[in-house]
């Protein structure tokens, strides 16, 4: 809708943005590009909790001179060639175009999507939607399960983006959904497909999620309970024993004590153990990325095998898959209530 109030330049009003957030992705596998997505990073409080007096001279001492090397090569085993970005970027903007189809009878919607490290920023496509007319957003941080180094981290920027702003529109920030039944039928259905393509059934199946140091969940993160709850409610799903369905947590980084049992030396122990066949699958990740695609299908397949295992296969994440859709969907119709009948009126 256009508006023109005597003295005031002529405005959009009346529509509701819906701010689709991942947590970010470099723009390239070269040193250049991970510097500056690491630094963002590796700069962000929520993510390092250390004091800076102690952490910045280690972070641009050394982690920020070797790191980037390291990773972009990782990067480079799972870059997106056709598109020359990486999966999480592709799958981040198909979820988006895909969602604005399906509000393709509201008119007044207008999805859009962003990154809390690199680009699009958070802050561009706030100011994008708000220029777009949207006096109401709604920001959805693209995690299942809160932690404050993601959830948190994603509204800071979002409620950051406001400060700037003279006409601030209302924003929503969407809560975790670890536990909606929506979430945990998708996973189930995944599962269970994927598992049909293999002509062997898997002895254990672990459920990785990226991990937290201990010190955050000492500290009051509720994201451990979360995990174990979806990983709870998939098993119930599914009929499976604790044994079948296991939860572990992966992508450790620096010297202090992580959320146990971790992933690599759980699938290195099962090996050793005698199980020859395993599925792994990454309920926390909306999308596959560096951590899903080259951590476990490349690194932790070749550490099973090496071990004395036999079968491994990687189960993908729900992407822009028909059931990943239908609970993005599901989340952010629940969401906008309210929003979707009462916007357009009373706003005069
Ligand atoms: C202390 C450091 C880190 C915490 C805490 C952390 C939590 C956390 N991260 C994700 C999801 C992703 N992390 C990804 C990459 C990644 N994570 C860290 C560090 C911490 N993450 C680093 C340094 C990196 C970059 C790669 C590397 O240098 O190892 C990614 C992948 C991004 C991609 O482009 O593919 C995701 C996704 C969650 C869910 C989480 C806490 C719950
Ligand atoms: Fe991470
Ligand atoms: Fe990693």
């Amino acid at each position: 809708m256009l508006e023109k109030t005597a003295g005031h330049p002529t405005i959009k009003r009346g529509n509701i943005g819906v701010l689709l957030v991942n947590l970010g992705t470099p723009d390239g596998t070269d040193y250049t590009s991970m510097r500056r997505y690491l630094k963002e990073f590796l700069t962000d409080r929520r993510v390092i909790e250390w004091s800076r007096l102690f952490w910045y001279p280690i972070l641009f001492g050394i982690v920020l001179n070797t790191r980037p090397g390291k990773v972009g090569k990782a990067y480079e085993t799972i870059w997106n060639k056709d598109l020359n970005e990486s999966y999480l970027r592709t799958y981040t903007r198909n979820q988006s175009e895909l969602m604005a189809k399906s509000f393709a009878d509201q008119p007044n919607v207008i999805v859009d999507w962003g990154m809390r490290y690199g680009q699009p920023s958070i802050a561009s496509r706030m100011d994008a939607l708000q220029k777009a007319g949207c006096e109401r957003i709604l920001v959805f941080p693209l995690y299942p399960q809160y932690a404050a180094a993601t959830t948190a981290t994603v509204n800071d920027k979002a409620f950051e983006a406001l400060l700037k702003m003279r006409w601030q529109p209302a924003l929503r920030t969407v809560p975790p959904y670890h536990d909606d039944p929506v979430y945990i039928d998708a996973l189930a259905t995944s599962i269970e497909r994927h598992l049909a393509t293999l002509d062997w059934v898997p002895e254990v199946v672990l459920t990785s999620f990226h991990g937290i140091p201990k010190s955050y969940f000492d500290k009051g993160d509720p994201y451990y309970c979360q995990c174990q709850k979806t990983a709870r409610l998939l098993r119930e799903k599914l009929g499976w024993s604790k044994e079948k369905l296991q939860v572990t947590f992966q992508s450790r980084f620096g010297p202090e004590e992580w959320l146990q049992p971790y992933t690599d030396k759980t699938v290195e122990k099962l090996a050793q153990d005698g199980v020859k066949r395993i599925a792994v699958l990454n309920p926390g990740f909306v999308s596959d990325c560096l951590e899903t695609l080259e951590e476990i299908a490349e690194q932790a397949a070749e550490s099973f095998h090496h071990n004395g295992g036999e079968k491994f296969t990687h189960i993908p994440c729900l992407n822009d898959s028909a059931e990943g859709m239908a609970v993005l969907e599901h989340v952010v119709r629940r969401e906008l209530a309210g929003w979707l009948q009462g916007t357009g009126k009373n706003n005069g």
